[in-house]
This record gives structure tokens, sequence and C-alpha cells, in this order.
């Protein structure tokens, strides 16, 4: 009968240097080692060799990469060597092969070779099946997030949006920066609807969305809240400028002719305006107070522009 070894210890009583290579040549990961200095390629075993060939008197930089006419600027070799001379820890790092194009989780350490100088050690293992789950997961994320906070119809941001938007425009603008919003809510829009159809009402939502957007600078933020209501967030913008935009909204609709299954037709809307400086832009009070100018449009017989200040500071605030 056979005894087999019961302990680490007995294992590793008498490790063999034939036993180590055998180790290192068998790994399913690459293994190599290279001059600190020279960055002379030493040692690099049976995966290694595979993949990037032998070194044959080669530096690492010209074994393992593509392109580099001298060390590679990602070379972690002046991280290695610690300034009180003791190596710090392990350096672990994650990097896309020039070669083979391949993701690498490498794993750098300096040691001191059997001559007295200082080599690195790298071990790397291929993590591409990773990275390719990872960057698709993260692509996925994206595209979640962009339906989550963009209207299908219009293309848009959504109502979750234009609450986003708003919290980031009050931590960006000075305290005393103004803000503006503007409600828009279609005139009639039922009865585009029932006159014309639901594709109808869509097709004027789009265009609507189009011309609307036509008339805005790049930092202001034109969303669509549901339904046939639109908000405008106005970032920096007195309630005179924002009151203007919105009257050249507003004509902009009411001289625009529809056009749906060759008939034409004309949409108009009542907008709200309100605006404050962005130290007292609570959303609440100003989506109160775009809606109470809005409702104010609608009851004076809507096709209008309306305006409350939340403030007096905002009637005389240049853009
Ligand atoms: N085509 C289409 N219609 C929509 C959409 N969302 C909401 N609507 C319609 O918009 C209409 C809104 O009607 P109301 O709330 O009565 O408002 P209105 O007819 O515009 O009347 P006022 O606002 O008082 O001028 C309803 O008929 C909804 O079905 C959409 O995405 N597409």
């Amino acid at each position: 009968m056979t005894t087999s070894p019961t302990t680490n210890e007995d294992v590793n009583d008498s490790p063999k240097a034939e036993d180590l290579l055998r180790i290192l040549e068998s790994l399913d990961a690459l293994v190599y080692v290279s001059d600190m200095h020279s960055h002379e390629m030493l040692f690099i075993n049976a995966y290694g060799r595979q993949r990037w060939g032998a070194p044959n008197g080669r530096k690492c930089w010209q074994v393992l990469q593509d392109g580099q006419s001298g060390p590679c600027d990602f070379c972690t070799n002046p991280q290695l060597l610690g300034a009180d001379g003791h190596p710090p820890p392990t350096i672990v790092w994650e990097f896309r092969n020039t070669r083979d194009g391949r993701w690498y989780q490498c794993r750098d350490q300096a040691m001191q070779w059997h001559d007295g100088r200082m080599v690195r050690v790298e071990i790397a293992t291929d993590i591409t099946e990773r990275k390719t789950l990872e960057e698709a997961l993260k692509a996925s994320n994206q595209q979640t997030r962009k339906l989550a906070y963009r209207d299908d119809l219009t293309q848009l941001p959504n109502r979750r949006a234009f609450f986003e938007s708003y919290r980031k425009q009050m931590e960006t603008l000075t305290p005393d920066q103004p803000l503006a919003l503007v409600l828009i809510d279609l005139d009639h829009f039922k009865m585009v609807n029932d006159v014309r159809g639901h594709a109808a009402g869509d097709h004027v939502l789009k265009v609507v969305a189009e011309l609307f957007q036509a008339q805005l600078k790049p930092l202001d933020i034109l969303c669509r809240l549901g339904g046939e209501e639109f908000a405008l967030v106005l970032p920096n913008t007195s309630l005179p400028c924002a009151t203007a935009l919105a009257k050249r909204l507003h004509e902009a609709l009411r001289s625009h002719t529809m056009e749906y299954a060759g008939q034409p037709f004309l949409v108009t809307a009542s907008l709200g305006v309100a605006a404050t400086t962005c130290a007292e832009a609570d959303l609440n009070d100003m989506l109160k107070a775009a809606d109470r100018a809005m409702y104010r449009a609608k009851a004076q017989g809507r096709d209008q522009v309306c305006s409350e200040a939340l403030s007096s500071q905002n009637e005389s605030r240049p853009e």
C-alpha cells in the first residue's frame, strides 16, 4: 500500500526546481520576468511563448506589445519599487494587450533575481470574456437609462428627466442666477385626436417638439411631461427673457401650418412662465407658479402666454 502525504508541509518539503518550472510551464496564465531597468525579458512561460513568441534577447515591450519604440508609457515598473527600497504590495491592473487585443488582469511585483538585480514579475490572466460581458452590461444599462429618461414619441427628455434636469440646474447655478420654467399645454388637443385620429395627434406632438427645439439654445431643456404638456427649463434666464422666449415659441406654433393625411390645420398652445433666483427656486413652488400662469392663459381664452414671478428681483434681472 502506498502512503500519500497528509499535510502541505510534507508536500512542500523539498520542491525540486524542475517541478516548479513544470508548474510555471503548465499554468493557464502568462508569467514573465524582465529586468527592471534594461527591460530585457529574462523568462516567459509556455503560455506566453505560445501567444507572443520566444524572447530571443528582446525587451519585454518588444515581445509583448505592438508599435512600441521604447518602454511602454503604461509600464508599472516605477510603482514597483517603493521610495524606501521596500517593494510595495503587488500592483493589480487590467489592460488590453496591443498585440492580441485581449484583456488581461495583470499582477505585478518586484523581486531580486538570482544575480542580485531587481526584476519585475508579472502574472497575467485572460479576462476577455468577463470584460465582454461587463461592456455588454454597461451598454445595456446605458440603453435602459436612455429609455427611462426619454419620451418615445418625441425623443425629448421625459417627466423623470425633467425633475433630474431641474435638480442639476439648482446645483450648477450660483445663488444669484435666475432660473425660469415654462409650462406649455396644447389647446383643445382632444379635438385633434377626435377629428383627425390618434396618429394625427402623435404627429402634432412630434412636430411641436421639433418646432420648439429649433428655437432653443443648447442649455435650455425642453421635456415632454406627458400627454400634450411640455416643460421648458431655462437656466440663467430672467422672467422678462423667459416670457419673450415663450412668446416666440407661442408664435412659432400658431403660425405653423400642420399637415396630416393631406389636410392642413392649425394648433395653438397656452404657456405659463415662472422665474426666480436659483437660491429661491424650489421646484414645487416653481411648478405651482408656472401652472397658475398656464391656467390663467387657458382661462383667458387659450392661445396666449401668461407669466408669474416668484421673486420681485426677477422682474428687472437681465439675461
Ligand atoms: N395622440 C395622442 N394623444 C394624446 C397623447 N397623450 C395624451 N393624449 C390626448 O390628449 C388629450 C388631452 O385632452 P385634454 O386634457 O382634455 O386637453 P385639451 O383637449 O388639450 O384641452 P385644453 O387643455 O383644455 O385646451 C386627450 O384626448 C388624450 O387622449 C399621445 O401621446 N398621443
